[in-house]
């Protein structure tokens, strides 16, 4: 539990910010209109209405002197007895009790919705219209994601560039087309590319198109997908894995919002809003050199963390249905009902393919099923799932539940930018009970006979590997030569696909057909 402290009224000083920078910055979201302010590394800032405030918050739901940052060992805000409240993570904090706060936590002042952040260089545009706050967050019944859904309609009427962080399978590509269609842009078109599918120079050609003749082969003149986001959003899934000549040249159309065709000199203006998506540590690559710190800074406006399934067990019900409706529709089936017994099944097991292998595992039942119900027996979940680490029972009050690992524990400060930036106060740890850094990678099943094996969406119906038919034998022979070679390769991809014979998109392919999570490089 967090340590709450008794804030000194006799502090009253509306700003009494040193002059140092934490290298944090503070994002508020107002009526559709986005700003960024650097904070101070210690002393106290006001947020209110009132000229004199720190940082000046001009919303009718936000009093004159509404609450207060401090800042030290670590991030604290504190209410000054506003009329409308200040809620952290979505709960009411009392007046005048600092209470600590962590990167990517949802502060509220009234309406107004304010998120810590790392200090980037974050394109601060946009003003355009009032958020539609909390609309299809509703649907979500796990606090984690009803957040995540209001920092998403926040963040969608803006133009500031996003970053899309977590596990593979998770739903960073579903939150990337939250985004976009939520925004203002949503009649403008959504282009997505997956960075790591492709070599560097198809790659190029694909972001930035090419002229005629501009590389043997090039026949004719093709725009690339920046050209073709014009007027709406480019995802780039998987951003990691650009290539370190490909990033500088994105580095310049995502400052200069001008692209150059291959073989053409001539800039072209376009009019495109950046969402990026991945797995991977950028910080940690930053640091090794692996990512350009220029373009992490571009691209990380403000970064949005999508919790793990098995930290959102809530949502498991609503998405089983889901899945169920969709697969029987497919197969023109009645909708099959899931018994209690399947239900508390799918409650119990730890996903670590995430939403993804949540998906397979349902369309595979639906195969598999030929009775009126969905039972245990259809799934093939183990019984004896794979080793995870208990799932701890939020706090009773903030600090934040686990659904923010990131922000939470020393490893997890990397993903959103704290390490690397040595001025920067240590940020607190909201609840040792959970510390994301003694999480385990997500396992990646074995083959022992009996394991649960994440299933295919190729194959019929083998969901077990107990060597019941040729198909799940193949699978399983496939997919261990595959994490074999990958650790032969220590998680080299493009080595461990050669190796294998296959194209590194085909491993890809694969490592996402068994739910293995991507890799890192070393
Ligand atoms: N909230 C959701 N509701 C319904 N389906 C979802 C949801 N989140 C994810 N999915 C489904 O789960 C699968 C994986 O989602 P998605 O591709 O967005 O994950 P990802 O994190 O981008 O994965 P990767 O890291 O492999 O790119 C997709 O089929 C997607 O439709």
């Amino acid at each position: 539990m967090a340590e709450l402290m008794q804030h000194d009224q006799t502090r009253s000083a509306m700003t009494r910010a040193a002059d140092a920078s934490s290298g944090l910055r503070l994002i508020v979201f107002c009526g559709g209109q986005v700003s960024s302010h650097p904070l101070p590394k210690s002393g106290e800032l006001v947020l209110g209405r009132g000229e004199d405030a720190g940082i000046r918050i001009d919303h009718v739901t936000v009093s004159r002197r509404h609450a207060s940052m401090l800042f030290g060992d670590e991030v604290r805000v504190v209410d000054h007895g506003s009329f409308n409240g200040t809620s952290i993570g979505g709960k009411k904090i009392a007046p005048n009790i600092a209470v600590p706060i962590y990167l990517a936590t949802i502060v509220e002042l009234g309406d107004v919705m304010l998120v810590l952040q790392v200090q980037g260089a974050a394109p601060v545009t946009g003003s355009q219209g009032v958020s539609n706050a909390l609309r299809d967050g509703r649907a979500y019944s796990s606090p984690a994601m009803q957040h995540l859904h209001r920092l998403v309609d926040n963040v969608a009427q803006s133009n500031i560039t996003v970053v899309v962080r977590g596990e593979t399978g998770a739903g960073k590509e579903v939150i990337g087309e939250e985004i976009h269609r939520r925004s203002p842009r949503a009649n403008g078109p959504l282009v997505k590319l997956n960075c790591a599918a492709l070599p560097e120079q198809l790659l190029e050609g694909e972001l930035f198109g090419y002229e005629r003749g501009a590389f043997t082969g090039a026949s004719q003149a093709k725009p690339g997908l920046i050209e073709a986001a014009d007027g709406g959003t480019l995802f780039l899934d998987e951003v990691g894995e650009l290539p370190l000549a490909t990033q500088a040249k994105l580095l310049r159309v995502v400052e200069s919002r001008e692209v150059m065709r291959l073989g053409n000199l001539r800039p072209k203006t376009v009019d495109v809003r950046f969402v990026a998506a991945t797995h991977r540590d950028l910080e940690s690559m930053v640091a090794s050199g692996a990512f350009r710190q220029d373009l992490y800074y571009r691209l990380n406006g403000v970064s949005l963390v999508v919790p793990p399934l098995r930290e959102r067990p809530e949502e498991i019900p609503r998405l089983a249905g889901e899945f169920v409706a969709r697969f029987c529709k497919d197969a023109r089936r009645p909708v099959l009902p899931i018994t209690e017994q399947a239900m508390a099944a799918l409650r119990a097991y730890p996903w670590p393919g995430n939403v993804r292998e949540l998906r397979n595992v349902i369309e595979r039942a639906i195969v598999f099923c030929r009775g009126v119900a969905l039972g245990p027996e259809h799934l093939g979940l183990p019984m004896d799932p794979p080793a995870m680490p208990p799932l701890v029972a939020p706090p009773p009050s903030y600090p934040p539940t686990s659904a923010w690992p990131y922000a939470a524990t020393p490893s997890n400060r990397t993903a959103l930018g704290m390490p690397g930036l040595p001025t920067m106060p240590p940020v607190p740890m909201p609840h040792a009970a959970y510390p994301a850094s003694s999480y385990p990678p997500a396992p990646t099943p074995d083959f022992a006979a009996g394991q649960h094996v994440p299933p295919s969406s190729g194959s019929d119906f083998g969901t077990v590997a107990f060597g019941s038919s040729l198909p799940d034998e193949v699978e399983a022979l496939e997919r261990e030569r595959i994490l074999k070679v990958l650790a032969q390769c220590g998680g080299n991809q493009t080595q461990a696909a050669e190796v294998l014979g296959i194209s590194r998109r085909t491993l890809l392919r694969r490592l996402d057909t068994y739910a293995v999570p991507r890799p890192r490089k070393p």
